[in-house]
């Protein structure tokens, strides 16, 4: 494949996942250059400082030139984020996005969605419990899923051809690219994430609440399972809010899957089912071996990324 995919990629949110693609695709040749815009006057001007592109004062100068344009804001924002740009947009250019609920936001963004774009909404399946712009890195993407939910409209040749220019884009940045409908990554992703983040959360704050009667006992002798949920529940406050809210019926269909699933486990414990038990756990050691297996590496937190940028 020819090197950069294309001319010119503009950012909107510079944040862990933003500054991380605007690396990436420098680092990697995916974009010959890279426009970046942040709601935020500080953001901006951090942006600037650390020489992540071309930083603009204005959404739609952002956009203007650029073959791909990618949101990566919180997924609370982008459907009113759209259209104060969408028409600034060049003719045959993608409109893209990172959000980790795929519905909502297509939904949102469609009905000011001009018909000279294509819009392909992603998802890429990496990321830490950091944000901001000094928290990216450009290996971030790499050996990790991409999920693209293409509309059915793509169906004729500039669409198609625009589908694999994306394709194209997170390849050469790292990714494994996987096309899948709007429902299925809802769905898929409620079990895989959006609930695992919400039980970290929840035990996080159950623990932090028993701290008081317990007297600093929780934290200070808290190790592998609490710590690996506090790295978790540090994730940011806004991002998960519009997460959850975008995701409702998904993440409470599993919930209620989850509760059924647990008030076994509960039951097992109470009436001493000791086999019942082991049976399980031996079932989800197995799930761990599968993932491994499957060339993921596991034995660091987040799956062997480091973290600590
Ligand atoms: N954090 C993670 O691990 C992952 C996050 N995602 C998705 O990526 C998106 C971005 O997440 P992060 O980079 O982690 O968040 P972040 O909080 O690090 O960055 C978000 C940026 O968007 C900016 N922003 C907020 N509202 C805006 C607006 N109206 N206009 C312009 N800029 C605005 C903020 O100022 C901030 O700089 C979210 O939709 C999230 O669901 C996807 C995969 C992984
Ligand atoms: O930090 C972790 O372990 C994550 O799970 C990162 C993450 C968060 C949200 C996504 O939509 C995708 C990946």
């Amino acid at each position: 494949m020819e090197l950069p995919v294309v001319k010119r990629v503009a950012i909107i949110g510079i944040g862990l996942i933003g500054s991380s693609l605007a690396r990436a695709a420098r680092e990697y040749g995916a974009a010959g250059s890279v426009a970046l815009y942040d709601g935020s006057a500080d953001v901006r001007a951090r942006a600037r400082e650390i020489g992540l592109g071309d930083v603009y004062d204005d959404v739609s100068d952002c956009v203007r030139d650029a073959d791909i344009v990618i949101l990566a804001t919180p997924v609370g924002v982008m459907g009113a984020l759209v259209q104060t740009f969408a028409s600034a947009m060049k003719a045959d250019a993608i409109l893209t996005d990172v959000g980790s609920v795929k519905k909502a936001v297509v939904d949102a963004a469609l009905e000011s969605v001009p018909d000279h774009i294509h819009f392909i909404p992603g998802h890429p399946i990496a990321g830490t419990e950091k944000s901001g712009p000094d928290a990216g890195f450009a290996s971030l993407f790499r050996d990790r899923w991409c999920i693209l939910t293409p509309a059915t409209e793509l169906a004729d040749d500039a669409g198609q051809a625009a589908l694999k220019r994306l394709s194209d884009f997170w390849t050469v940045i790292g990714s494994q690219v996987q096309v899948m409908d709007v429902e299925r990554h809802d769905r898929v992703l409620a079990i895989t994430s959006h609930l695992p983040h919400l039980i970290a959360f929840n035990i996080v704050g159950t623990a932090h609440d028993l701290e008081s009667v317990d007297q600093g006992d929780v934290i200070k002798f808290s190790a592998g399972g609490f710590r690996d949920f506090t790295r978790i529940a540090a994730s940011d406050p806004i991002m998960w809010r519009d997460v959850f809210l975008n995701n409702k019926d998904a993440v409470l269909e599993m919930l209620g899957r989850f509760n059924e699933d647990l008030a076994a486990l509960q039951r097992a414990i109470r009436w001493g089912e000791g086999e019942q038990l082991r049976s399980f756990f031996e079932r989800t050691r197995g799930i761990r071996q599968s993932i491994i297996d499957a060339g993921q590496d596991t034995d660091a937190d987040n799956f062997g990324r480091d973290t600590k940028k």
